[in-house]
């Protein structure tokens, strides 16, 4: 399969919680490739949290660090990249999106709540009515998350294996052929 990409990342999208982090990590060890988690590269680099980034430096400030890793990272090849939820919002974004293939991960907004019940580390679910947040914010981004090259459905009963297994079955549907397969 490695060889079937060619070097050419692959960049996970979708909103908080659906397993970007964990089913791109074994992504990475199936392809043979490096793993990049956005979100954590900003939080090493600014020795805080997402939570004080936002607090202290509102998310502005944050979606622009985030666009400023996601522009160093899309200089490598052979990698896994998982996104924070809110990359598609940037326009400038997409240009280095497009650089590799776009998996997105989409889930019911149930299962993202259940899977986040107990976690505190994503500020914008820090809210009176998390359901209703996360339910606006995905009206709002799934025109964007619809961009994407392929788009998986996880289910609420699969492992993390089981979604990447059926990303790595569905790559090969999405990848372009090469131009000598097209004139022969
Ligand atoms: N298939 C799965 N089954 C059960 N729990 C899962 C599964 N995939 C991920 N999780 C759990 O759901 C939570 C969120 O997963 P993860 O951090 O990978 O999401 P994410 O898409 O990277 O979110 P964010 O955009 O906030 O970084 C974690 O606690 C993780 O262990
Ligand atoms: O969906 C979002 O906007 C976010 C998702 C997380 O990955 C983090 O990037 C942050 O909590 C914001
Ligand atoms: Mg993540």
């Amino acid at each position: 399969m490695s060889s079937l990409l060619k070097g050419v990342n692959l960049y996970l999208i979708g909103m908080m919680g659906v397993g970007k982090t964990t089913v791109g990590r074994l992504l990475a060890q199936q392809l043979g490739y490096g793993f990049v988690d956005t979100d954590n590269v900003i939080v090493q680099a600014a020795g805080k949290s997402i939570n004080e980034l936002f607090a202290d430096k509102g998310e502005a400030a944050f979606r622009q660090l985030e666009s400023d890793v996601l522009a160093q990272v899309c200089a490598f090849t052979k990698l896994t990249i998982a996104t924070g939820g809110g990359i598609v919002l940037k326009r400038e974004n997409w240009g280095y999106l497009h650089h590799g293939l776009i998996v997105w991960l989409d889930a019911p907004v149930e299962l993202i709540l259940a899977r986040l019940a107990e976690d505190t580390t994503r500020p914008l679910l820090q809210d009176t009515d998390p359901q209703d947040k996360l339910r606006s914010l995905l009206e709002q981004r799934k025109p964007l998350y619809s961009q994407a090259d392929l788009r998986i459905t996880v289910q609420a009963e699969e492992t993390p294996e089981q979604t990447a297994a059926r990303i790595m079955e569905a790559i090969p549907t999405v990848l372009k052929p090469e131009v000598s397969q097209v004139h022969n």
